[in-house]
């Protein structure tokens, strides 16, 4: 039966998420090393913990956690989310709203249906992350790309393209940022640039979306700078948190601190979307931070990845063929890796897979698919071991393509 007639205009022409498929494809492949997923290592899930507390939480709240529930979230979480941003960010909770949601993922799934009409315009930096795109690109935005460096979005670009965009009549909806330890780059927006990503804000009249998921895998000595909105005075910027990194991503819990007029719109989008998020999942999330099991796990984390960060820099060091480039990151999961500009990582990845290796093709990074000479490796998933063995049939592949 052809189904094609019955679809919405909306997802026919809705391409599927080039992540999500390499996953259901590749991780997990006998002989395959997987540097493609942006995934946790499953060796950082508390899994201990998660048990002892999720028989207290059924002891104790039972008949509320197995229920449904509010939909900004479960009370106790939001007290303890409002918590974690004032000690660990500076945020002054009393002057914003918490709302809890499936994920960071589901904060830019709401933000789209919030925000976007089709033709708006959103800024993004480029490259940027996946589902981001996705998230936004099905409420027919109009994407404007802004390259980033070692110190993160590139403002003064920002600036003359606000100039020219406002030139043309055209208003900016939001810039969408990762500013801390980016998806797929690693790098790290300076304060000086927060700041000034702000004063455009207020001078352009456009919100902001802070997605901050990698905020605590930090491996430096030197704290990130804090969170832009730690100085957002007039409620411009919307900052996502998540779960995912920090405790599992299984858990599917992420959170919006924006400003109580907006919290309330995304309950009246997230009612219809999912009516809440999951009940059991909220209240294991809130002893978990409450039992200072949260406090005692980011440094744990940060300990674990932080060598495996230094393998990857170098493995790639010592085995990537003349020609190639990468960020050096000091956080997050990824390494972003450039290529002369005749290698076409989505054509070699084939190659790659032959060679028992996968990485994501720089171009799903990008809206337009531009960039084909990049790609993105992953160092939480795969063992050191691994991502030596990785980086080596990599560097092995690039040579194979003769660039
Ligand atoms: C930048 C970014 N934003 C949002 C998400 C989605 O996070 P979550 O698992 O909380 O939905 C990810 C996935 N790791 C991400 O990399
Ligand atoms: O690798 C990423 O950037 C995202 C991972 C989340 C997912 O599994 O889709």
């Amino acid at each position: 039966m052809n189904y094609e007639k019955y679809y919405s205009e909306k997802v026919k022409g809705m391409r599927p998420s080039i992540i999500r498929e390499l996953l259901k494809k590749y991780v997990g492949k006998k002989g395959l090393i997987s540097l493609a997923a942006g995934n946790p290592s499953p060796e950082t899930f508390p899994t201990r913990i998660i048990k002892k507390l999720a028989d207290e939480v059924l002891e104790k709240y039972g008949k509320d956690a197995l229920q449904y529930g509010p939909t900004p979230g479960y009370s106790g979480l939001i007290e303890q989310i409002k918590n974690f941003i004032e000690e660990r960010y500076k945020i002054d909770s009393s002057k914003v709203g918490v709302l809890i949601t499936s994920g960071a993922q589901q904060v830019l799934d709401l933000t789209g249906m919030t925000f976007l009409n089709p033709g708006d315009v959103v800024i993004i930096e480029a490259p940027t992350y996946v589902a981001a795109i996705d998230a936004f690109a099905q409420y027919g935005p109009e994407f404007v790309q802004v390259p980033v460096d070692e110190e993160g979005m590139r403002v003064d670009v920002l600036e003359d393209k606000l100039k020219k965009l406002k030139a043309e009549g055209k208003n900016v909806k939001f810039v969408y940022t990762i500013p801390t330890f980016q998806n797929p780059g690693g790098v790290t927006m300076s304060e000086e640039r927060r700041k000034y990503l702000l004063e455009l804000a207020n001078k352009y009249d456009f919100l902001i979306i802070e997605d901050d998921p990698y905020h605590e895998l930090n491996y430096s000595d030197k704290e990130p700078p804090l969170p832009i909105k730690h100085w957002d005075s007039e409620g411009r910027v919307i900052y996502s948190g998540s779960f995912s990194k920090i405790l599992a991503p299984g858990f599917r819990v992420g959170w919006i601190v924006a400003d109580p007029q907006i919290i309330r719109k995304f309950e009246i989008v997230k009612q219809r979307r999912d009516l809440h998020t999951s009940s059991f999942c909220q209240y294991i999330a809130a002893e978990y931070i409450k039992g200072g099991y949260l406090r005692e796990h980011i440094p744990k984390i940060r300990a674990y990845y932080k060598p495996k960060l230094k393998v990857m820099l170098d493995a790639l060091e010592e085995y990537m063929p003349e020609g190639f480039e990468w960020t050096k990151p000091t956080g997050g999961m990824f390494v972003w890796v450039m290529g002369p500009s005749e290698l076409n990582t989505t054509s070699m990845l084939e190659k790659a897979v032959e060679n028992g290796v996968v990485y994501v093709p720089g171009e799903a990074f990008y809206p337009d698919r531009s960039v084909k000479n990049a790609m993105r490796v992953d160092f939480s998933y795969p063992s050191e071991e691994e991502i030596v063995e990785g980086i080596k049939r990599l560097a092995k592949t690039c040579k194979e393509e003769g660039v």
